[in-house]
């Protein structure tokens, strides 16, 4: 089975200072860990609200830890320091509308206010980048609801073949991207 590269990157002012304990990055990987039947090999960030920050992360992790995937949480509201989507659509080579569109459908059967999240989803070469809010609860939430998607939109830009546990969430797959696998 592939090894899955996965950049996790929480971005809080208070939490990346101290203020309050990063509850951000644990719900990332407790959900990955469960949902995924691939090794994992996580690269976490936590780090402020800051533009150039974000975007020097998402470099970093896609062009140099070449990860498969990477999910942000955090700075997607409407408030002055949230900027994660600026800085994931500055260093995006494709934005995939249906993410954001998807997550926010989702979120709103859990809070009237998930329309405040500008969340987007955005290929940069073989990595796909997927911003989360910031609620913690909201890492499961929205992933539960759109993870089905991503495993072949990973096969699509080149990255791991990922296998779930199905009593967690099944990957769709077009028959013919289906792969026999040693499970
Ligand atoms: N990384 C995190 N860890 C724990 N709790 C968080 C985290 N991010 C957000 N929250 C919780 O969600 C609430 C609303 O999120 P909000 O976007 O205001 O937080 P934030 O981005 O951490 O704030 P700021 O960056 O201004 O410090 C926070 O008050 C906090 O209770
Ligand atoms: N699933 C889910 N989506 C959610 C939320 C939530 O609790 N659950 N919180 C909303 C709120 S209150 C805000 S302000 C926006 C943006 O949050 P962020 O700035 O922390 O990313 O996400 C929204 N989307």
């Amino acid at each position: 089975m592939d090894i899955a590269k996965i950049g996790i990157v929480s971005i809080s002012d208070r939490a990346s200072t101290g203020v309050y304990e990063d509850k951000g990055l644990p719900a990332l990987q407790t959900w990955l860990q469960n949902a995924l039947l691939n090794p994992c090999e996580f690269n976490a960030r936590l780090i402020p609200d800051e533009q150039a920050v974000i975007e020097a992360t998402l470099r970093e992790l896609a062009d140099e830890q070449h990860c498969d995937l990477i999910l942000t949480t955090g700075g997607t509201g409407p408030a002055p320091r949230d900027v994660t989507p600026e800085a994931t659509l500055a260093v995006a080579d494709k934005v995939l509308p249906g993410f954001g569109e998807s997550m926010r459908a989702v979120s709103l059967k859990y809070v009237p206010t998930a329309i405040l999240s500008r969340q987007v989803g955005v290929v940069r070469g073989s990595s796909l980048i997927i911003n989360l809010p910031g609620q913690p609860k909201a890492i499961a939430e929205t992933l539960d609801g759109i993870f089905a998607a991503i495993p072949y939109c990973i096969d699509l830009i080149g990255g791991a073949y990922l296998e779930t546990r199905t009593e967690v969430i099944t990957a769709f797959r077009p028959k013919s991207s289906i792969k026999a696998t040693s499970t």
